[in-house]
């Protein structure tokens, strides 16, 4: 097993205050309509159930479970879908929530996906939009947070399963 130890990245009471402003931005955004929110697990369970809680607009929310990372570090490249969304999202306004855009291949794939079911809109909200091993231009229309590079966990992030219970986020520093 690596050996690795957890770095503090961003507490918690920061991460609530980047969850208020982004709320506030898509309450008046989406004013007078509804939204689908499409949640993508694992990773995303924590931030969408603290951002569900701060939007005053009529939501319905749904779940995909998208993987591409397995146990480790780095994406495998090829995404599955291994249980998919319920709720009919044509005509409907969509609103993709994800714990973190990294390489970008992930969210890419899911948006070509969901096209062909005629959404009247999409779009993506992320928590943290981390740009180093960005590997395709992809919409990031909400961002509560950009970081550069480190593979992080807590707050719903995970490195093979574990530390997504952290209520802050921490890096991985692996040991040389
Ligand atoms: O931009 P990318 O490089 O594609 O990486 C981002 C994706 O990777 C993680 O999912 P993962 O496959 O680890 O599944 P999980 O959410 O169950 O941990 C994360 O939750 C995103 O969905
Ligand atoms: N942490 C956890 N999961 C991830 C990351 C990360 O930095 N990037 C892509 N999936
Ligand atoms: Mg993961």
């Amino acid at each position: 097993m690596e050996e690795y130890q957890l770095v503090p990245r961003i507490k918690p009471e920061e991460l609530q205050k980047r969850l208020d402003d982004l709320a506030v931005r898509i309450n008046r955004d989406y004013e007078g309509t509804s939204l689908i929110i499409i949640g993508v697990l694992k990773g995303a369970f924590i931030f969408l159930a603290d951002m569900v809680r701060r939007l005053s607009i009529p939501v319905e929310v749904d779940f995909v479970r998208l993987a591409s990372y397995g146990e480790s570090s780095e994406t495998s490249g090829k995404v599955k879908i291994t249980k998919d969304i319920e709720l009919s999202i044509k005509d409907r306004n969509v609103l993709i929530v994800e714990d973190i855009v990294d390489t970008g291949l992930t969210i890419a794939w899911y948006l070509d996906h969901l096209r062909q079911y005629h959404p009247e809109s999409i779009k993506v909200c992320a928590l943290i939009d981390k740009f180093e091993r960005r590997q395709v231009e992809v919409p990031i229309d909400y961002a509560g947070i950009r970081l550069e590079k480190g593979f992080l966990v807590g707050y719903g992030l995970d490195f093979s399963e574990k530390h997504r219970n952290l209520p802050g986020i921490y890096e991985v520093q692996f040991q040389k």
